[in-house]
């Protein structure tokens, strides 16, 4: 089955700001292929944003409802998927993601705090020392978002635009090989 012809499905994970959203989407455009991002799908069908739901529900109430939209979406869903920031702390989840391509989407603390701060609330990086609970959060997860990844990108010091020339390249090499 190709993921570069949308028969597949593409995965994207990595830390908030790593640009899951704004280049699973140019790289959807790049394949001709659907794009969906499990955050928006959450917002729309609990017609509440992140931040709400965080504020009213707390972070386990989101968890719990991102596993299951996850769930539905790793089933039903071909083209790209950008995940959430934290998808990946659900076991479930990490499990689930073991029969598809994963793009893991790097970035250092620097960047990532200055691309953050440029957009949309966070509910995780909202509070007083954003560079240290970014810091913590990067240390935590490393790990996890390499286990389940089959790709890691680097982003550092560069455009989203080169950031999909350089996956879509990767992923056609790979399945020229397979
Ligand atoms: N490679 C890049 N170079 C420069 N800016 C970028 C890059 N990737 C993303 N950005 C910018 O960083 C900000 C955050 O990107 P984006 O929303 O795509 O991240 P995300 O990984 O989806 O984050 P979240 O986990 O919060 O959904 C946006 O303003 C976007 O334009
Ligand atoms: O990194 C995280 O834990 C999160 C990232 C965002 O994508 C959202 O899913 C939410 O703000 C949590
Ligand atoms: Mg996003």
């Amino acid at each position: 089955m190709s993921d570069v012809t949308g028969e597949g499905l593409i995965v994207v994970v990595g830390p908030p700001g790593s640009g899951k959203t704004t280049v699973g989407r140019q790289l959807a455009e790049h394949l001709g292929v659907e794009f969906h991002d499990a955050d928006a799908d959450i917002e729309r069908e609990q017609n509440r944003t992140i931040s709400d739901i965080f504020a009213a529900d707390g972070e386990a109430a989101f968890r719990a409802i991102e596993e299951e939209t996850i769930e539905r979406g790793l089933r039903d869903y071909a083209g790209v998927y950008a995940l959430g920031g934290g998808a990946v702390l659900s076991e479930r989840t990490r499990t689930r993601l073991a029969d598809h391509t994963v793009v893991f989407l790097n970035v250092g603390m620097a960047e990532g705090v200055r691309r953050t701060g440029l957009s949309s609330a966070r509910p995780l990086l909202a509070g007083v020392n954003p560079r240290a609970t970014y810091k913590a959060l990067l240390d935590a997860r490393l790990p996890i978002y390499r286990s389940v990844a089959t790709m890691e990108i680097d982003t550092n010091g560069r455009t989203p635009g080169d950031v999909v020339t350089e996956l879509a390249a990767v992923l056609a090499a790979r399945e020229a090989t397979q």
